[in-house]
Parts: C-alpha cells; structure tokens; sequence
C-alpha cells in the first residue's frame, strides 16, 4: 500500500520556494513544452469549469513530464471581483502524484506556487525581450500577482524608477507602503506607463486598461490578466503594433481575449526563444502574453516537495 499523501500549506511552501531556484526550473520547463515532445511534457490545454453564479471559474491543469517522472494537477477558482469585494481573486490547490502507481504524493497550497511562478515566467521574458539599458517600470495593479512582479523584477533587475497604477488613490499608497516606498504611484495609467521600458498589467479587469498609443516604441509588455476569450487587458493598437509572445500558442488562441478578439499573430512561445527556434525581437515593443501552464505548476511542486522533503529528514 502506498503512503498516505503529505499536506504542505502555504507557510512551508513559503519557506522552502526561493526565486533563484524557481526562475531555472521555470526556463528548462518552458524549453521543455515548446519542443512538443511527449516524452518531455504532455499538457493540454486548461480545462475550464464556469461557476457562473459567482462569476469565476475552475481552472484544471494536469501535467506530465514523463522523463522527469513528474505528474501533477492544479485546481485553480478565478474570479470576475467587484470593486471592493474582499474574497481572493485566485484560490488554488497543487496535487502531486507517482506516475507509476497513481497514488497522490501531497496536496499542496498552490497560491504561493501561482503567485510565485506567474510573477518568475513574467520576469523570465523581461530578461529575454526587454531592450537593453532598460530604466522604467510600470506596473498596472496593486494586488497579489503585482506584488510578487514587483519582488522579483526588483531582485533580477536594476531599474532605476519604478511606478504604479491602480484604479483607487487608497490602493496606489497602500502598496507604495507595503514595499516600503521608492515606488511613484501614479493617478492614471497613462501617466504611469509613458516612456516606461517594461510594463505589467496585472489587473482583474475585463476592458483594456493598456493603450497602444500611451507605449514607447521598443517597450515590453508583461500582460498577465485576463485570461478569458472575452476579457481584455491589452487594446487593439497594442496587440496589433507589438510582437506577440505567449507561454503557449494553443493556450493564448484558446483562452486570451485580447489575442482572439484583436486577431494578432502569435509570434513565437516563450520556449522558442530559450531554445533558440524563434527569435528575440527585443528591440522592437513586444507582448508576453501569459496565461498560466500546468508545466509551470508541476516543476515548482516537484521543487517544493523536494525541498520539504530535504528539510523533514534534516536533524
Ligand atoms: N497568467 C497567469 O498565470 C495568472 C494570471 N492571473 C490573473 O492576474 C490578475 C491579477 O491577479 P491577482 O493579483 O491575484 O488579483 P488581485 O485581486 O489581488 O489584484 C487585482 C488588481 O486589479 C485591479 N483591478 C480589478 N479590476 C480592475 C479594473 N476593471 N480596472 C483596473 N484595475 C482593476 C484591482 O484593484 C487589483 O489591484 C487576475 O486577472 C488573475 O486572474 C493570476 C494568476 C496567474
Ligand atoms: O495559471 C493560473 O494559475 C491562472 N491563470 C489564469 C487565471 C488565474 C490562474
């Protein structure tokens, strides 16, 4: 009989996940996808269950790395907020399993592995389409997935300004307090986004709140919400004047409003460019449009359990 499965929730995840080990795994993982080799990764494309009555949805994302022996699925609810509802835009649950018998290894808290790894795959094409001599960042949104943007592309990058934008006064200061200043908040998104080199829209909005005509030409855009065929961060000017990168093809033509709605190209995958199959077009204003991949889930899981598990057996 196989073990009983172990819990490791949110605070250990937090202790044992560092960016400097993610940020790899989340490269080697992304190379791995964009090869379409099944023995590498077999993910298809989000399942996505409507809870129509609270406007969100149950995400399901099963993954399998059949040469890393990694097998995994993540229950993610997103949700369509009111302004000023307190509930949790995003709430998920990371399962691991043994590929051979099929039981499950541990049930993991999956917000700070969402958190996390969204914020480290947005950095991860900051680093490969940004320009060079890059100074400004913008970012679009004042919640949880803005705050671990802001963490990491304060660690792996030196900009010399930073600003931000979100659709309250109280919620542009309260996160100039929350990383301790050093951030210029903004009372439009025009006016944080102007001449800035990187931008990320990290919003729960459903309508464009990133104008084409507001971004510098060469600029990289990190866009990170909306990721429903109807719901819109990025408008037409943008997505048609920018190259367009996207963590996965099938994913973005599937899932992403403002590819599917503004009929842009998909340039190339993430992947591609880390395996050298598509080109880097950094200096010209450039897209990433991120929808989220189970791959990216199963390695931070596998990472985290390999951490907890190093850790228990420590004396
Ligand atoms: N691509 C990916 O892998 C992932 C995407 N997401 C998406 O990223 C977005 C942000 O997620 P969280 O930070 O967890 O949510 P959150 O609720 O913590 O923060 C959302 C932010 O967007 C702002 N906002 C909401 N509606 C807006 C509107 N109509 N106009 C302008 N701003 C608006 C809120 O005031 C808040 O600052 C969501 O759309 C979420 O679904 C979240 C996790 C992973
Ligand atoms: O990949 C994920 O996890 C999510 N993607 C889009 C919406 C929220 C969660």
């Amino acid at each position: 009989m196989a073990e009983p499965p172990v819990i490791i929730w949110q605070q250990e995840v937090e202790s044992v996940l560092r960016y400097r080990d993610l940020v790899p795994r989340l490269e080697d993982a992304l190379g791995k996808f964009s090869r379409r080799d099944r023995a590498e990764v077999v993910q298809p494309v989000r399942a996505a269950v409507p809870l129509q009555k609270h406007s969100g949805f149950m995400g399901l994302m099963p993954t399998y790395m059949e040469n890393d022996g990694v097998l995994s699925t993540k229950f993610v609810c997103f949700y369509k907020r009111e302004k000023g509802s307190t509930l949790p835009a995003v709430q998920a649950t990371v399962v691991l399993l043994d590929p051979e018998r099929g039981n499950v290894k541990a049930v993991m808290d999956g917000e700070v592995i969402t958190t996390m790894r969204t914020a480290a795959v947005s950095a991860i094409s900051a680093k490969l389409l940004m320009a060079s001599g890059a100074e400004v960042l913008a970012i679009l949104g004042t919640g949880t997935q803005a705050l671990s943007h802001y963490n990491i592309f304060t660690e792996m990058f030196s900009f010399k300004e930073v600003r931000v934008w979100s659709r309250t006064k109280e919620n542009v200061e309260r996160f100039v307090r929350s990383v301790g200043g050093g951030v210029r908040g903004c009372g439009s998104a025009e006016e944080a986004v102007r001449g800035a080199d990187v931008i990320v829209t990290v919003t729960g909005s459903t309508e464009p709140v990133l104008h084409g005509q507001w971004v510098k030409a060469g600029a990289h855009v990190a866009a990170v919400g909306a990721c429903r065929p109807d719901w819109r961060e990025l408008d037409d000017v943008l997505m048609k004047s920018a190259v367009v990168y996207a963590d996965s093809r099938e994913g973005a033509l599937s899932e992403s409003g403002d590819v599917i709605l503004s009929g842009a190209q998909v340039f190339a995958e993430l992947g591609d460019v880390i395996n050298g199959t598509r080109p880097a077009e950094r200096e010209k204003t450039t897209v990433f449009k991120s929808l989220g991949m189970g791959v990216e889930d199963a390695v931070s899981a596998q990472l985290v359990f390999d951490q907890w598990t190093a850790k228990q057996t420590k004396p």
